[in-house]
């Protein structure tokens, strides 16, 4: 308890002294050194859920310098074994939530026996200004990028939270096996999890995304979130961008596949370009399967209808052939 109030105060001390524009070195090592002894969990809910559980953690988190919630879902199998671990990334103005209570996944974790983990989608209440004041840039849209404008780079590292800090967390805490691993999201969150398969040749088995912002760099979306996060010389974006970075893919083989609904108004506005993610595959000789799927649309109905055939991809590229 005295330890979580002296976290906070360390925490607060921080923001303050970065809005003041302190910057201060030893500050920022005391803020490091507070989170590595706060990296405690600790656990916000546990339900019984298909003979497994579904649990939500909180923890201090180095990266963004914030109090920050993940959902895990533990399969029946972890209370006797380490198992694989999906990664699964949020969209715009989603929390850990979404992907637990509409997606209905567990059911299909718990047949395979493997581990789902769902971080928030950015930092929160880190007291940047403008932070809450659109949907799709600041608080719940972190866009999986480690920024570099001085206004945000202090917590909006979303990046190294999903690639590093979590996994850590999740490898140090729970029955996961470390180098079993494969990430998926939707929107926001597919591209994330394109990028976090692209930059990291090896890291992941697998990715898998639904109605995915396939090509951030020409659409409004993405536009405005890197112009915001990375600065304007868009060189600097394609460093984040999933249809730049396949081009250039040289890793093990990844079998990409994606799912779109064909009547998703997002599509229609421009937003996702998946042809031009797979015109981006076929000149770099990547395999990747887009189903256009009639008549779905962006929600979590349609992700709740064709979650299985991921979690099924993902465990032939587990080594646990369903
Ligand atoms: N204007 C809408 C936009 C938000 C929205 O549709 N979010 C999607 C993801 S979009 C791309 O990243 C989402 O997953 N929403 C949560 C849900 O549970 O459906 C709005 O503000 O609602």
């Amino acid at each position: 308890m005295l330890l979580h109030l002296y976290g906070h105060m360390i925490r607060q001390a921080f923001i303050y002294s970065v809005t003041l524009n302190l910057k201060s070195l030893q500050l920022k090592k005391i803020y490091h050194i507070i989170a590595r002894i706060m990296s405690s969990l600790t656990p916000v809910s546990s339900n019984r859920c298909f003979g497994g559980y579904q649990k939500v953690y909180s923890h201090e988190s180095s990266e963004l310098k914030c109090k920050m919630n993940f959902s895990v879902y533990l399969p029946p199998q972890a209370e006797e074994k380490k198992v694989p671990v999906l990664y699964w990334l949020s969209g715009l103005t989603c929390t850990e939530q979404n992907f637990i209570q509409k997606a209905g996944a567990q059911r299909y974790a718990a047949e395979a026996g493997v581990m789902i983990v769902c971080p928030d989608t950015s930092p929160r209440g880190v007291n940047i200004e403008g932070e809450d004041d659109s949907y799709d840039f600041g608080s719940g849209a972190g866009f999986y990028v480690d920024a570099t404008e001085e206004k945000w780079k202090n917590h909006y590292k979303m990046y190294s939270y999903v690639t590093k800090e979590l996994p850590e967390i999740i490898n140090g805490n729970f029955p996961a096996l470390p180098h079993c691993q494969s990430i998926f999201g939707h929107s926001m969150g597919g591209h994330g999890a394109l990028i976090c398969a692209l930059k990291n040749p090896g890291k992941y088995c697998s990715v898998s995304a639904f109605s995915p912002i396939c090509n951030p760099m020409e659409c409004p979306w993405g536009q405005k979130a890197f112009t915001g996060y990375l600065g304007k010389d868009k060189e600097t974006w394609k460093e984040y961008d999933a249809t730049h970075l396949v081009k250039k893919y040289q890793g093990p083989p990844l079998t990409i596949l994606i799912d779109q609904g064909k009547d998703d108004n997002f599509l229609k506005e421009g937003q996702l370009l998946p042809d031009n993610f797979v015109a981006a595959c076929t000149e770099n000789k990547m395999p990747v399967i887009l189903r256009m799927q009639e008549t779905y649309d962006h929600s979590y109905y349609f992700i709740a209808t064709f979650v299985e055939d991921h979690i099924k991809h993902h465990l032939e590229y587990l080594g646990m052939k369903s």
